[in-house]
């Protein structure tokens, strides 16, 4: 288990982390989330002692990083992948580290066979493409056997495959009773492999809960209608007390409005319905609900037009929504510009 307790890091005027407190349990991949800057990587470096906290402490299984004789064997974590010299091959970059925590040659072939490198085990680090170094990085990560793996971003650059073997790989280490810690900016790969959340924003903590709890606490449920009598039906809704937003292609969203309920109400009113649809907000959209606040970069780009669209009107005519807060800075376009730091 990894155990933060008031983690504080200042540099100069930025406070990066902000008097964080949480518990990362084993047996369970946790999911670490929080826009760009937010202080994710600064809060893994500082797990690993490669920064010292301004206020605060960190505890592995009670102890001290500092404490740890052979601290390969206790937690192994991808942190950069890149942070590699290229000039070596993969083999010694990682018989290197073996030799270092007193690790057997042979963990070497066995971990680079684990991560399918085992046929470019001779290669020099240089000409690794993104994805050879993710796994190279978390054969590193995996040599010691550790009871603790801590993965920044570990999909970054993998296929898909690759994708779906590290997916795999985190849930049975913590099927084994491991402390999984991974951040991701893939909201949707989150969805499907961690159990459970950390969310962090301008370094403070801004949730700590299971998977399943997040989206249910912080997505909205909505019903899609499409019907071909939209005034009938707005007629019908607000007699009803209820009301509707525009949704995409003309239909229309009933917030927390009940399935049963709505087709019934078209029945009575003799309206024909093209599609009556359960709507759940996905844990991205969950997500940047939760971190709007706390979104340091914005994206220059245009955000897609909500429901109301900015400063419309509702279609039942009420008076339109609150905008909504701006886009966060991820998406395709904050993916394809990669991960900016300022470290
Ligand atoms: N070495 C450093 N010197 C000065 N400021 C730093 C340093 N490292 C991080 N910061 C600042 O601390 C804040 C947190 O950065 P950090 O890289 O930890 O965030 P992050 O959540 O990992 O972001 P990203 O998703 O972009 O990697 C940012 O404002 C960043 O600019």
């Amino acid at each position: 288990m990894i155990e933060l307790h008031q983690l504080t890091k200042r540099y100069g005027d930025t406070l990066a982390v902000d008097g964080l407190s949480f518990a990362v349990p084993r047996g369970v991949v946790t999911g670490f989330l929080g826009p760009n800057g937010a202080g994710k990587s600064t809060t893994m470096r500082m797990i690993l002692d490669l920064d010292r906290p301004t206020a605060g402490r960190v505890t592995l299984d009670g102890r001290r990083y500092g404490q740890l004789a052979e601290p390969l064997s206790y937690i192994g974590a991808l942190l950069e992948a890149k942070a590699v010299h290229p000039g070596r091959t993969a083999r010694d970059h990682l018989l290197w580290m073996a030799q270092s925590n007193r690790i057997p040659a042979r963990r070497v072939d066995e971990v680079l066979e684990l991560v399918g490198l085992s046929a470019v085990a001779r290669k020099r680090a240089r000409g690794f493409s993104l994805g050879m170094s993710q796994r190279l990085g978390i054969a590193s990560a995996l040599l010691g056997d550790p009871e603790i793996l801590m993965f920044d971003e570990p999909v970054n650059g993998l296929d898909p495959e690759g994708i779906v073997w590290i997916r795999t790989l985190m849930k049975g280490l913590a099927a084994e009773g491991r402390t999984v810690f991974v951040s991701s900016h893939l909201m949707s790969e989150m969805a499907l492999t961690a159990d459970h959340l950390v969310v962090i924003g301008r370094g403070r903590l801004l949730a700590d809960l299971p998977m399943a709890d997040f989206i249910k606490q912080n997505s909205r449920s909505s019903v899609r209608v499409r019907t071909p009598q939209p005034e009938l039906l707005l007629d019908a809704l607000h007699r009803a007390g209820l009301h509707a937003d525009p949704g995409p292609d003309g239909s229309l969203e009933v917030p927390d409005g009940d399935l049963a309920f709505l087709g019934e109400l078209a029945a009575d009113h003799r309206i024909t319905l093209h599609e009556l649809s359960p709507q759940q907000a996905s844990l991205e959209e969950a997500f940047m609900q939760m971190t709007s606040d706390s979104v340091e970069y914005q994206a220059g780009s245009p955000r897609p037009v909500g429901p109301a669209g900015p400063g419309g009107a509702a279609v039942d005519g009420s008076p339109a929504a609150p905008s909504a807060p701006p886009a966060p800075a991820w998406g395709s376009d904050w993916q394809a510009r990669g991960k900016q730091k300022e470290n």
